[in-house]
């Protein structure tokens, strides 16, 4: 378990935004709502979810929609990710997959991760998670 660098109340307001969008997952083959939200540089928090697809391989998991989402909604070049939260209907212990560590890296090499864990909500670093992620 990692010191975490949010505030209490950026923590918990990320963790609601990742809980909430498992409303708006799209997952009628795994049945496994995934939700997401990151928290950007800026102060701003958005939310993504899992949207699957009946190509399975199509599926995109919650952290690179809310990647995109918080790209979309910046309106700047480029965004950096301070945390990103992810969550699942589950309850059970679920952190990003390897594509979304890669994707996470890319905005963020110090970015904070909570997820699920065997415990409750745990906290990570994308560097913890991640070693030696790919640069160009
Ligand atoms: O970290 C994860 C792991 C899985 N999924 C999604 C992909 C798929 O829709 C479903 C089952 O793998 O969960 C995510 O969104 N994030
Ligand atoms: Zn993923």
């Amino acid at each position: 378990m990692n010191q975490s660098i949010l505030t209490e109340v950026e923590k918990q307001q990320l963790i609601e935004t990742a809980t909430q969008a498992l409303d708006k997952s799209y997952a009628p083959y795994s049945k496994f709502r995934v939700g997401a939200a990151v928290l950007t540089s800026t102060g701003k928090i958005f939310p993504g979810c899992n949207v699957e697809n009946a190509s399975y391989g199509l599926s995109m998991c919650a952290e690179r929609n809310a990647i995109a989402n918080a790209i979309i909604g910046s309106g700047k070049d480029t965004i950096k990710i301070k945390a990103i939260a992810v969550t699942n209907s589950q309850k059970v212990s679920c952190s990003p997959c390897g594509a979304c560590r890669q994707v996470i890296w890319e905005f963020g090499t110090d970015a904070e991760v909570i997820f699920l864990g065997n415990n409750g909500w745990q906290n990570s670093t994308i560097r913890d998670l991640l070693p030696a992620g790919f640069s160009l």
